[in-house]
């Protein structure tokens, strides 16, 4: 039998992932009469499957491979280090734990305010939960993504892996197919390629890790070619042979055998059999509402909804930001527009492939002007045996106003930090090359890009020190 629980509360929350909990932080200050509902695991998809366990297997990864640059630096005997992929699994599992106990304490401590179960809206004030009816003055939906597996793939059993669990794998298939290049595709193929595994990458699309800007996406492939093959511009499917049982996996002309198939297409929101079409505002052909993305609210209803759930950008501190706008708007009388951040993506892979600011492909036919740098003959990208990659850095042509980067290079997680901060302070070429760089250090490398940037805009007054220029000597700059 349904239960109607009498209570009105002030919120639900459905989904107890970063976004949810962010919502839960702000809603929990200015009221208690809410609830937090969650299917499946709790922990978030950031700390069980998600950010955290792919980069504890990255950074294991990475460590392996720097015996590969030890010989360069005169140091003998590398080849005698070998990867046991049992205790690097078990060392994902550990550290993984220590991440999702540290979020489940935020929810343990919550009692009976918490609910596990799956949610339905049964319009926009109420849910349908474990048999009951919840009323609430404001919905918070907070509820995901899961990776994308088609239909006739899901029958390989053992022999496919997503991140959903390939954390979970004592032992990993000695051959893998890493099917998508998006920024899981290329973290995940290098990684397990530098541990040893024999793997090989597909993607539909010609660019790869989320680039937009041909020609950094160019170096990018170039360099991920050199660890394993890569084949773009066609997508791939899967063949499972009637006689041996072999799983091949053909694109276009290419066909290779592999033992097992990491999944990497893409996620899809959790909003399939969540009762959308309930709230009686029209649907977009991927089944999502109109969302303002400044507010979060969905039209004009007391719902919200957040993080990778609205398929907006699926990385964690815009779910986490989305979580806070929504948790504010959902306790306060009037909706408040947010000014979002600057759009920062880091894909960690090595060399580091980051978008900032405006995307390329967004600015193409817009008056700019572009530098850009190349690490080969940067002198600590040497000295450290890292000197690979490229930055792109765009900015206005009138002003020299900085507007976006794309890049694939040593330090670019950190490069592209810089950028976007000076991006959100609105600070043009001059203004960086202003600020002072130490020697030597990588960000000399984007000093060059800033530099030839700023050689293509109007020139400047030579009393500022923004115009010091470059020795065009490997070892200065
Ligand atoms: C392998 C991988 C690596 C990543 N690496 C990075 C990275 O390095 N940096 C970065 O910024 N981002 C990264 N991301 C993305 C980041 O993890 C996500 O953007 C973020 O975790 C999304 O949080 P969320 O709260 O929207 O969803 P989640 O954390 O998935 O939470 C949603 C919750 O809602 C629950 N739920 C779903 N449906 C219902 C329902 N009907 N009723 C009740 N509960 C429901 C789900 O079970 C889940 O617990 C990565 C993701 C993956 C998969
Ligand atoms: N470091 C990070 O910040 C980080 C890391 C991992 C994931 N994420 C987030 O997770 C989201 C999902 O990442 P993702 O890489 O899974 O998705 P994605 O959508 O970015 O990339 C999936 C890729 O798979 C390709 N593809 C789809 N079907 C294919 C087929 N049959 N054959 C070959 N290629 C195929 C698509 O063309 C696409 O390029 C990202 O948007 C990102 O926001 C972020």
């Amino acid at each position: 039998m349904v239960r109607n629980s009498s209570e009105i509360l002030d919120v639900i929350i459905i989904g107890a992932g970063s976004a949810g909990l962010s919502a839960l932080r702000e809603v929990k200050k200015r009221t208690e009469r809410f609830i937090l509902i969650n299917d499946g695991y709790w922990g978030t998809t950031c700390a069980r499957v998600g950010c955290m366990p792919s980069k504890v297997l990255i950074e294991a990864a990475n460590a392996f491979h720097y015996h590969t640059k030890l010989d360069a630096f005169g140091i003998r005997g590398a080849e005698h280090l070998s990867v046991d992929i049992t205790q690097v699994m078990q060392r994902v599992r550990k550290l993984r734990d220590d991440f999702v106990n540290s979020t489940l304490k935020t929810t343990e401590a919550l009692a009976n305010r918490t609910i596990s179960g799956r949610a339905r809206l049964l319009g926009p004030t109420q849910v349908f939960i474990n048999n009951q009816i919840l009323s609430a003055k404001k919905i918070i939906i907070a509820t995901g993504s899961r990776p994308i597996v088609p239909p006739n793939w899901q029958t390989l059993g053992k022999a496919l892996l997503t991140t959903d669990n390939l954390f979970e794998q004592e032992k990993l298939p000695s051959s893998l197919a890493v099917i998508g290049m998006g920024p899981i595709g290329v973290e995940l193929a290098q990684a397990l390629s530098r541990l040893g595994i024999k793997v090989t990458g597909f993607g539909s699309h010609k660019l790869v890790g989320g680039l937009s800007d041909p020609y950094v996406n160019q170096v990018a492939v170039t360099l991920l070619s050199q660890e394993f093959p890569l084949y773009l511009g066609e997508k791939a499917d899967l063949a499972l042979g009637s006689k041996d049982n072999r799983l091949s996996v053909n694109a276009g002309s290419t066909t290779i055998v592999a033992e097992g198939i990491l999944a990497a297409l893409g996620r899809r929101p959790n909003i399939d059999d969540l009762g959308l079409e309930t709230l009686g505002v029209p649907l977009d052909q991927h089944g999502l509402p109109p969302v303002n993305l400044a507010t979060l609210q969905i039209a004009d209803l007391p719902v919200f909804l957040v993080g990778d759930a609205n398929n907006f950008s699926p990385i964690l501190h815009e779910a986490a930001d989305e979580g806070h706008i929504a948790g504010l708007n959902a306790t306060r009388e009037n909706i408040f527009c947010f000014k979002r951040r600057v759009p920062l993506n880091i894909v960690f892979s090595d060399p580091c492939i980051a978008t900032v600011g405006s995307r390329f492909k967004l600015l193409k036919d817009r008056e700019i002007v572009i530098g850009e740098v190349h690490f080969d003959n940067q002198g600590r990208a040497r000295a450290a045996q890292r000197n690979k990659g490229i930055i792109r850095v765009y900015a206005t042509a009138k002003s020299g106003q900085l507007l976006g980067a794309e890049m694939c290079a040593p330090a670019g997680e950190h490069m592209a930090h810089l950028l976007a901060l000076a991006i959100d302070q609105s600070l043009t070429v001059w203004d960086l090359l202003r600020m002072p760089y130490y020697h030597p250090v990588l960000e000399e490398g984007l000093r060059t890009a800033l530099r030839s940037l700023a050689a293509q805009l109007p020139e400047r007054n030579e009393s500022d020190l923004a115009t010091c220029g470059a020795f065009n000597a490997d070892a200065l700059d």
